[in-house]
C-alpha cells in the first residue's frame, strides 16, 4: 500500500531527469490511478472517526483531537485486485448541528463506515438515527460497514461484540467489525475490505467510467459538496 502524496496532489507527466554525474537516469513517473472512490465515515461525536481516518492515511493517532467541524477529507492511494485506486475519505462531524452540511456528502460515497464507541452505549443507541440519514441521503448501492471502535478499552466496554453483530445483521449487506484506532487494530482491514467489496460489485462498464473520470480529474478535489441527492428508499432492513 502506498499513499504517494505527490501523485495525490495531481502531479502528472514525466519527471525531469536526475541531474549530475555520469549515471543520469530518469525517474519513473508514478503510474496514474485507475480510478477514484469516495468513502464517508459517519457516527456520533467522539467515537473515533477522525482517528480511524488518520491512522489509515497518516499512520498517526492523536490522544486529544479537536472535534471535526463540518467535513474534512484525506486521500490515500491503494492497490487492490490489480487496480490502483485513489481513495478519498470524508470524515464528518458527529455533532447533529452539522447534519445539514454532512448529508450533502453521502450520495457520492461508494462506501459508508458507520462507527460507534464500544465504551459508550449512547453511541450505539444512536445507530438507527444514523441509518435514517443513510437511507435518506446515501446511494442505494453504497457498501455499508459498521465499526465498533476503541476495542483497546476492554475494561470499559458497554456494548458486546454480539450486539454489534446483531445490529449489522438487521441491515441488508452490512458488514461488521471491531477496531482500535489507538492500537491500530483492524484499521487497514476496514478500508481495504470496504474497497474490495466496492470493486467486487462494480460492473466493468462503471469501472471504465470511473477510469475516464479519474483521468479527467487529476486536479484538486472540489471543495463544494455535491448536490443534495433524491431521498433513498427506506428498504435497508430485512
Ligand atoms: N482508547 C481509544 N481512544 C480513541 C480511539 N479512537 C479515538 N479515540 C479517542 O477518542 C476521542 C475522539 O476521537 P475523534 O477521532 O476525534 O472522534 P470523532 O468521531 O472524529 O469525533 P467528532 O469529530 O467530534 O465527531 C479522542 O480523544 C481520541 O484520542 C481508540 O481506538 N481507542
Amino acid at each position: 500500500m502506498d499513499s504517494r502524496p505527490g501523485y495525490d496532489r495531481g502531479m502528472g507527466g514525466e519527471s525531469p531527469a536526475v541531474s549530475g554525474g555520469q549515471n543520469r537516469r530518469r525517474k519513473q513517473p508514478p503510474r496514474p490511478a485507475d480510478f477514484k472512490l469516495q468513502v464517508i465515515i459517519i457516527g456520533s461525536r467522539g467515537v473515533g472517526k477522525t482517528s480511524l481516518m488518520e491512522r489509515f492515511t497518516d499512520r498517526t493517532f492523536c490522544e486529544a483531537c479537536k472535534s471535526t467541524v463540518g467535513v474534512d477529507f484525506k486521500i490515500k492511494t491503494v492497490e487492490l485486485r490489480g487496480k490502483k485506486i485513489r481513495l478519498q475519505i470524508w470524515d464528518t462531524a458527529g455533532q447533529e448541528r452539522f447534519n445539514s452540511i454532512t448529508s450533502a456528502y453521502y450520495r457520492s460515497a461508494k462506501g459508508i463506515v458507520l462507527v460507534y464507541d464500544i465504551t459508550k452505549k449512547e453511541t450505539f443507541d444512536d445507530l438507527p438515527k444514523w441509518m435514517k440519514m443513510v437511507d435518506k441521503y446515501a446511494s442505494e448501492d453504497a457498501e455499508l460497514l459498521l465499526v465498533g471502535n476503541k476495542m483497546d478499552c476492554e475494561l470499559d466496554r458497554e456494548i458486546s461484540r454480539l450486539q454489534g453483530e446483531k445490529f449489522a445483521q438487521q441491515i441488508t449487506g452490512m458488514r461488521f467489525c471491531e477496531a482500535s484506532a489507538k492500537d491500530n487494530f483492524n484499521v487497514d482491514e476496514i478500508f481495504l475490505k470496504l474497497v474490495d467489496d466496492i470493486l467486487k460489485k462494480m460492473p466493468l462498464e462503471m469501472m471504465r467510467n470511473e477510469l475516464s473520470n479519474s483521468i479527467l480529474s487529476l486536479q484538486p478535489e472540489p471543495e463544494i459538496p455535491p448536490e443534495l441527492p433524491p431521498p433513498r428508499a427506506p428498504v435497508r432492513c430485512c
